[in-house]
């Protein structure tokens, strides 16, 4: 069963001509970090390693292609959890750097803090010799356009939030059985300046500890928030639910309790799996065996070898 890496792309509504960039860029990411696994590396390498890929490709809410605040500016959000120690680092409202997962890694690795913000952030990423990128270079055309629309005075720009372009996130198991979890964001389409989601709070965006499991979450930041989503997920299967029951009930309590769809992706220790989602669609991959899992739609699962193309 051991290792297994599981990525998603976020949750939401995809337009179907963004469809096939969701999928490929969720299935390369996980082989990469499917061979991080296979060469012995850590679950916490792996799901780094994926998130940075999905970070450095436009078709996600995340690193390039990030959704724009009202302001038409980038401002990301990022967690890592280490599952055998319970460590975790984050970043929130972060700009001009590429790679917010990598920062909110240093953040964990190289601090006594869990979670730096804004200029606090920028300040240690210089520190830490971290580049600097003009923000220019991770706004997409895409990301411009739906800013633009959303600014309008007849749009809905809540019912416009979830989707089209996702939110990134994996969960990994190595083969020493240690989980780790990585979740990186733009955010929310036109939020306020200085508005934290729930990707950077430890217990909603992600949550990894060896003795339950590890999930990366994507949906309504705000709602996500309200029931702690990754760690209500751990809850259950503390109680002894399946990654896949598990995922749903906690979805479903978010459903039921605060009106909110969205996703998440789990394992559990011993490799088990699950990639659940309450909203339309969510792009998602998995490795494990060497044979490569995927979906978009609810109940779609394909399966191939790892070294098949798409
Ligand atoms: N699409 C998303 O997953 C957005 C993210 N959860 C946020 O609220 O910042």
């Amino acid at each position: 069963m051991l290792p297994v890496v599981v990525v998603h792309g976020g949750a939401g509504h995809i337009p179907k001509e963004r469809a096939e960039k969701s999928m490929e860029g969720v299935c390369s990411a996980v082989r990469a970090g499917y061979a991080v696994l296979k060469r012995g590396g850590s679950s916490m390498d792996a799901v780094v390693e994926a998130v940075t890929q999905l970070e450095n490709n436009p078709a996600f809410n995340a690193g390039c292609g990030s959704v724009l605040n009202v302001k038409g500016e980038v401002e990301m959000d990022a967690i890592v959890m280490d599952g055998k120690t319970l460590g975790s680092g984050a970043v929130s409202a972060v700009r001009n750097i590429a790679n917010p997962v990598c920062l909110a890694r240093l953040v964990m690795d190289k601090t006594s803090h869990t979670c730096l913000t804004a200029e606090g952030a920028s300040k240690f990423a210089r520190s830490m010799g971290v580049a600097e990128v003009p923000m220019e270079s991770l706004i997409t055309e895409y990301a411009r356009m739906r800013w633009r629309k959303n600014l309008a005075a007849d749009a809905k720009p809540v019912e416009c939030q979830m989707g089209k372009m996702g939110t990134v996130g994996a969960v990994a198991v190595d083969s020493e059985g240690n989980v780790a979890c990585a979740t990186s964001t733009g955010g929310m389409l036109n939020k306020m300046e200085g508005r934290v989601g729930d990707t950077p709070c430890i217990g909603s965006g992600g949550y990894a500890d060896n003795q339950m499991g590890a999930v990366s979450t994507t949906g309504h930041g705000e709602a996500i928030m309200k029931v702690t989503l990754a760690r209500l997920i751990l809850f259950h299967m503390e109680q002894g639910h399946s990654p896949e029951a598990a995922s749903d009930l906690g979805l479903a309590y978010m459903k039921s309790r605060v009106e909110a769809l969205g996703g998440v992706v789990t394992v559990d220790p011993q490799g088990h799996w699950a990639a659940r989602f309450s909203s339309k669609q969510m792009s998602w991959a998995a490795a494990q065996k060497d044979m490569l899992h995927y979906g978009l739609y609810g109940g779609e699962h394909f399966t191939q070898s790892i070294d098949e193309p798409l």
